[in-house]
């Protein structure tokens, strides 16, 4: 059993119903930045003991929120120590547009936990984009580096597509699946 977590910043609640099947399915504990961009002293310390990481934060203004980048500027401290190189890492994605520019927040994630000598887990999912497919279906949105998620824009938290909640379910087991079997712990 390897140790995951899920590290999100959600300006509005819906990447947090996201982290939540993420972690659902990876069994992992979740830690939530702060509308600041803070964490705490014990976030740190569980971050630390991981043996995968799964990035999360909305995409803004076709990248990241800022509280997400606050939180990866504040990882430098443990990129001088390389204290979190080897570890696996993964991340997702939500906005209100199908693109909405979703993989440049998917690659600056993949490029921080590249930065930190980590290793990536892809989505691993076929996408879901015959004629026939529907947003209930998993990867109906065809995402590959990470998980992607569409929150219509006058969508509640409520009424995220079941299609992209259980392919969040599916992103966090791989993660936690291939963790254990990296693990050496
Ligand atoms: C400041 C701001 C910028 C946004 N920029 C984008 C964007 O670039 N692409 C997009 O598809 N949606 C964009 N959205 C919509 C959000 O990504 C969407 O509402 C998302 O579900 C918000 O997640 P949250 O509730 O976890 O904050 C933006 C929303 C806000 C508030």
């Amino acid at each position: 059993m390897s140790k995951t977590v899920v590290i999100y910043h959600s300006g509005y609640g819906h990447t947090k119903v996201v982290a939540e099947q993420v972690a659902a399915g990876a069994q992992a504990t979740v830690i939530a930045i702060s509308p600041d961009g803070d964490i705490t002293e014990d976030d740190w310390a569980t971050l630390d003991a991981a043996d995968a990481i799964v990035f999360g934060a909305p995409t803004y203004m076709g990248s990241a929120s800022w509280q997400f980048k606050k939180f990866s500027d504040a990882t430098s401290k443990k990129w001088f120590t390389r204290d979190w190189a080897d570890k696996v890492f993964g991340g997702f994605t939500n906005s209100a547009s199908p693109s909405g520019d979703k993989q440049v927040t998917l690659i600056q994630m993949q490029t921080l936990a590249s930065q930190h000598g980590g290793i990536w887990v892809s989505l691993g999912l076929a996408p879901s984009n015959t004629k026939a497919s529907t947003h209930e279906d998993l990867n109906n949105l065809g995402g590959s580096v990470g998980l992607l998620v569409r929150s219509p824009s006058d969508a509640s938290v409520d009424e995220i597509h079941q299609g992209d909640l259980a392919s969040a379910r599916h992103y966090g087991e791989r993660v936690s699946a291939i963790a254990a079997r990296l693990a050496i712990s």
